[in-house]
This record gives C-alpha cells, structure tokens and sequence, in this order.
C-alpha cells in the first residue's frame, strides 16, 4: 500500500489547519453563542477580551491529530481509488478515474476520517467555547485547563461515549460533502490542464480553494447541528439525538440557523484547502 499519500496528506493538512484555525474559532463561536453580532463584532470582541491568543485556542490537539485525521483522510482516498481503477498517484493524470469512483472514493476516506476525528474535534469545540481570558491571574479559572485536562474531564464525567458526543452528526456531516471535496478539485484541475498534463499551480490552488467552499457550503446544515451536539452535554443534556437537535434549532431560531457560519467557513476554506492541496500535489509529486 503506498504510503506516501499518508505523509503528504498529514504535512498538507498541518499547513492548512494553522492558517485557517483563526477562522474556525470565530465560527465555532458564532454558531454556539448567540453574544455576537456577526463576523467583526466577534474578531474584535475576541480580540479585546482575549488578545491574539484568543484565536488559537485549542489549536494545539487538531495539529496533533490532523496527523492522523489528514493523512487516513488522503490514504484512503488514493488507497481507494487505487482499488477501483488500478491506477496509482502518478498514473491518474494520463488516465483520469470516473467522477464516480473519485465520489465514492472521497466518501470513504470521508467516513473513515470522521471517526478519528470525532473526539479530536469534541475537544477542540470545548476549549473555542470557552470565553474566560487566557490566564489572567486572579480572574476565575476556566473549566478546562488544556486538551489533555479538557479529555481527561469528559471522560471522567461522560464516560468513553462522552469523547464521541456528535461523532454521529460529523459522520453524516462529513461522508458526502468528502465526496463533493474531491469531486471539484478533480472537476476543475481536469477542466483547466491540458489532457495528460500536471495542473499548474495556480490551477491546484484555485481548484483545491473551490472544492473547500464547495463542501463546506454543503457540510455547513450539518456542522452547526454537530458543533450543538458536541456542547451539549456540557451541563445538562438537551438534545435526544441529531433529529432532534434539528427540530429544535429549527423551531428556535428559523431555518437560517442551518447557515450559520456559512460565510467564515468559505472565507476560511479557500486558503486552507488551497494550500493543503498544492503543498499534497507538490509533495507526491517531489517523491514520485
Ligand atoms: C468535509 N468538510 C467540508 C467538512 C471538510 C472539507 C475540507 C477539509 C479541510 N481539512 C478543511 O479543514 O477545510
């Protein structure tokens, strides 16, 4: 099984998380808490309340874990299609899969990477929603300390189910819209080169940019229903289960709810999945 696929998607996914973790706090926030006004109200809130190291809060475990999480994400997916067209990494520009098997190819490394995901992200989710000052001294504590305490917490409280809370929303959330991913990238970087050429650059950047909107527009109805899972729980529970989580933002706050965050995701996605994607490309490609 090539493994090459697996290190260039875990160095790809590091480059991409750092840049756009900023952006995944405010989003977070913005689709838990219902104090900010919309996208600069809560940069600069944050930023008053919280200083810069407000926006990189909880980043320390995703980049711990995008090792893993990336890397299964890109190795089964090329593992996958490996599988369905007996064509390798550097086979498959002269001849390109069908879009079906790059859908279902992406699904499954979106299926599979959601597991590994799943409590990786729970704890990332705590630690942004937690609104106290980073260390200040004589101000009261926040209720997890770090990832390891923020883990070692749920655990202790919710038992090991407790670490999968909202593993089913991001499951659901995350095996289509993984198929959608690559579907794009693939669609536009086929569009825009030349038959049996690499895509340039500029082409990997702009069609990885794309295919990040792309599926996160789609994942965005059932990132917020995951985002709430994962909070609930925190106090009392809530939520019976993802329908009815559903159900009840609906009823709450009208069907706009599913689109919250929409606009910080795609402004986050662009550069993240651009980079993640060129810096993939230009690693199998500087092995092959
Ligand atoms: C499938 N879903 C839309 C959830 C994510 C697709 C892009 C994944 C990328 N690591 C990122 O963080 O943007």
């Amino acid at each position: 099984m090539p493994v090459e696929e697996f290190v260039a998607g875990w160095i790809s996914g590091a480059l991409g998380l750092v840049l756009g973790h900023p952006f995944d706090t405010v989003k977070v926030r913005l689709q838990t808490q219902t104090t900010y006004r919309g996208i600069v109200d809560c940069m600069v809130k944050i930023y008053r309340h919280e200083s810069l190291l407000g926006f990189f809060k909880g980043m320390s475990f995703p980049i711990a874990s995008i090792a893993v999480v990336n890397s299964v994400l890109f190795g089964v997916y090329s593992n996958t299609l490996l599988l369905l067209t007996a064509t390798s990494h550097q086979e498959r520009r002269a001849q390109p899969p069908s879009y079906m098997h790059i859908f279902l190819a992406g699904c499954t490394g979106g299926f599979l990477q959601a597991y590994c995901l799943a409590p990786f992200d729970l704890i990332k989710v705590r630690l942004q929603n937690q609104t106290e000052p980073v260390a200040q001294p004589g101000s009261t504590p926040p209720q997890y300390q770090g990832p390891v305490h923020c883990a070692a917490s749920i655990f202790r409280e919710e038992g090991y189910r407790g670490l999968f809370r909202g593993a089913w929303a991001l499951m659901l959330r995350d095996t289509p819209t993984m198929g959608i991913y690559f579907i794009t990238y693939e669609g536009l970087c086929h569009q825009y080169t030349p038959e049996g050429q690499n895509p340039s650059s500029a082409t990997v950047l702009v069609a990885g940019g794309f295919a990040g909107i792309a599926s996160w527009v789609a994942a965005t109805p059932l990132d917020v229903i995951k985002s709430r899972m994962q909070m609930d729980g925190l106090r009392r529970r809530v939520y019976q289960g993802v329908l009815d989580c559903m159900v009840s933002s609906v009823r709450q706050e009208g069907l706009g709810v599913f689109f919250r965050g929409v606009t910080i995701n795609s402004a986050r996605a662009f550069p993240v999945n651009a980079v993640t994607f060129l810096s993939y490309e230009y690693l199998l490609r500087w092995w092959g």
